[in-house]
């Protein structure tokens, strides 16, 4: 098999870029038009990933015990051929099939190599297999193919791909649920197999391998509409889908291994980006002319009587953040306290390039009338209102609004307001937006409510989580009134969920935000969600380098080349717990690092 021409860009481009299942089939129609054997390819990679992970958790192929269901479109042709390979390698093979056909001749090579095919549709018609069958029988097969798959050593999982269409149904959704309830999997579970291992013997259950994309995710949108079948492993084809790379479904994916067909992916618009080679771009490098102003200067109104840890921690996080000056304009007391932990604060008013508002500020129903720093924040934020004064607020500095001070935002803000909710905020705001929203709406559909947020303000919006999104305008395109770009940011581990963290990232924001060129990000919605993204990179990174591991939220996928042999998968140290003192500390490392990265 030919081996693939890549360039570093190409190769940092297919890992952090994901393409919708219908650009997908636009780049791979070339492929196919030229005789290119894509199944093949795709075929040959799975069985040399199934060989790995098999042998990874002690079992060599010639013993395993291997079930594939198997759909009736091409995603079960690929795993069919996976298969037919695996059987030829001596493992016991039993194909169920779970559509009223199979791939014809990838079925005809699973027969050929010995492996066993159990229908489970009675409408079914599939050369070589028993047809016609009542519905007594059609659930005794069921309920035997549940059995042989839960005592197997690995399920590969070729029900459905891009072809998928809404929640799984039929045949492909009863075997999930009976398959998901048999081997005690739950989606929590599966949450925790993120971060780039492979879980190895959870209770005694299958491995599971998905082909292409596990089956009963959303594809395109990244959600899990219904029941799912999570893998420990996803081999994708060709380029990455949005289902790889945004949460809730990308949890589901497992550790993640692109097979590099080599499509033609330069000047194609991706569906999502993930931010990690960007990020130095938002970085600037001290000058030899530089004094601390032309370096940049952070405002922060955060902390309060109740919270002045927040003022502590996101002053620290700001002034550690490559920047000439932070300025701290919270009430007296709580200055007292940044001051003296913070010698390097300035607690005096003066000129700012960003401010940030609001982490650790009481939020409307905790705050008491006449909150001193809410009332501050207000009047801050009402020159962002173009509403109001729409000059005005396009010509004042980029701001973060966390926390308490996102119910204070004006209806319609400049793109260079950046908000950084979680979930239950950005629940809550959409609420105040009239939008029937939770908490776990939020977390079922994150990218659509955060783009939901931008549309309705006009703010960059960015939703904190294991997978940090940013929703942010794109340059228009032609035709288009308004397009939206998807950005992640998954380099945070998940030793950052503990308290004071987000107030840290506030200030990585403003940072970030202070040291761009002055005005350039007040006409370029683009420039601040890359610097957005950007903050929770460096926030992620520095979480890494304190707490000791490289696990996080979302990791790009390992790229294979159809002609390589078998990776090498290293699972990543676990680390160790942190506070969010230690990021801080992490900080500055951190930018070392992502500018390292970038050469
Ligand atoms: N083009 C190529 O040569 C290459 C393609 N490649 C591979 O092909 C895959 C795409 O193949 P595809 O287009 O055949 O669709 P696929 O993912 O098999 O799904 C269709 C089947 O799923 C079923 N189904 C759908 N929705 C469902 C639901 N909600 N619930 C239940 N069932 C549902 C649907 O049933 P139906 O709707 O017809 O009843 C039908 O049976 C791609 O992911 C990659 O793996 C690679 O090998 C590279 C070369
Ligand atoms: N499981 C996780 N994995 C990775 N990062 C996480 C996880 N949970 C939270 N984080 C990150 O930690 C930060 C928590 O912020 P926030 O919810 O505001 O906490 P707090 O209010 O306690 O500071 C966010 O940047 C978020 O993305
Ligand atoms: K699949």
């Amino acid at each position: 098999m030919r081996m693939i021409q890549r360039s570093e860009k190409r190769a940092q481009d297919l890992r952090n870029r994901a393409f919708s299942a219908e650009t997908v089939r636009g780049m791979e129609h070339p492929l196919l038009e030229r005789g290119v054997p894509l199944m093949r390819m795709a075929a040959q990679t799975t069985a040399q990933e199934a060989i790995r992970l098999l042998e990874k958790n002690g079992i060599h192929v010639n013993e395993a015990n291997v079930v594939l269901l198997a759909g009736a479109g091409n995603n079960g042709g690929d795993g069919l051929y996976a298969a037919a390979a695996l059987a030829g390698r001596g493992a016991t093979l039993t194909v169920i099939a779970v559509g009223k056909s199979l791939h014809s001749s990838a079925l005809l090579a699973c027969m050929q190599a010995g492996g066993k095919v159990l229908v489970l549709d009675p409408e079914s018609r599939i050369p070589g297999t028993s047809n016609g069958f009542g519905l007594g029988e059609a659930g005794e097969r069921l309920e035997a193919a549940l059995d042989i798959a839960i005592e197997s050593d690995l399920v590969i999982d070729a029900m459905t791909g891009i072809g998928a269409r809404g929640p799984l149904r039929g045949l492909p959704a009863t075997l999930a649920q009976g398959f998901m309830k048999r081997a005690g999997r739950t989606d929590q579970e599966n949450d925790d197999h993120t971060n780039g291992t492979v879980p190895t013997g959870h209770s005694g259950a299958p491995l599971v391998l998905a082909v292409d994309t596990p089956s009963g995710v959303g594809v395109d949108d990244g959600t899990l509409p219904g029941i799912h079948v999570p893998a420990d492993v996803t081999m994708t084809f060709g380029a990455l889908k949005p289902c790889a790379m945004l949460p809730p479904a990308s949890y589901a994916c497992g550790k993640v291994i692109l097979v590099d067909f080599g499509f033609d992916i330069d000047g194609v618009t991706p569906a999502c980006e993930s931010i990690g080679p960007h990020v130095s771009s938002a970085i600037r490098l001290p000058r030899a002319k530089d004094a601390k102003y032309s370096r940049g200067v952070v405002g922060l109104i955060t902390g309060s009587a109740r919270f002045p840890g927040a003022a502590v921690l996101s002053s620290k996080a700001a002034a550690r953040a490559n920047v000439g000056m932070i300025r701290y304009l919270g009430p007296a007391a709580v200055a007292g306290s940044v001051v003296s932990a913070l010698p390097e604060a300035v607690a005096a008013k003066g000129h700012v390039q960003a401010w940030v508002v609001g982490s650790g500020v009481p939020d409307a129903q905790h705050a008491q009338a006449a909150d001193e720093q809410r009332t501050a924040i207000r009047s801050l934020l009402g020159n962002y209102d173009l509403g109001r004064d729409a000059d005005r607020a396009m010509n004042m500095p980029p701001i973060c609004v966390d926390a308490g001070a996102l119910d204070l935002l004006p209806r319609h803000v400049p793109g260079h307001v950046v908000l950084t909710p979680h979930a239950g905020e950005l629940a809550s705001l959409l609420r105040r937006l009239d939008e029937d929203t939770t908490r776990e709406t939020v977390e079922d559909s994150p990218i659509d409510c955060a783009a939901r947020v931008h549309d309705l303000t006009g703010a960059t919006v960015l939703l904190k989580g294991a997978v940090t999104a940013v929703l942010g305008a794109a340059p228009r395109q032609t035709g288009d009134d308004h397009t939206t770009t998807v950005r992640i940011c998954g380099s945070g581990p998940a030793w950052l969920a503990t308290a004071g963290s987000g107030d840290v990232l506030a200030g990585i924001m403003g940072a970030l935000l202070a040291q761009q060129d002055e005005g350039s990000l007040q006409h370029d919605p683009e420039k601040v969600a890359l610097t957005a993204a950007s903050a929770a990179y460096i926030h992620g990174l520095a979480g890494q380098i304190a707490s000791g591991t490289t696990a996080c939220g979302w990791q790009p996928p390992f790229l294979m080349d159809p002609a390589e042999s078998i990776l090498t998968l290293d699972d990543p140290h676990a680390g160790h717990p942190i506070i969010a003192s230690d990021i801080v500390e992490a900080i500055p490392e951190a930018f070392e690092r992502a500018m390292e990265q970038a050469r």
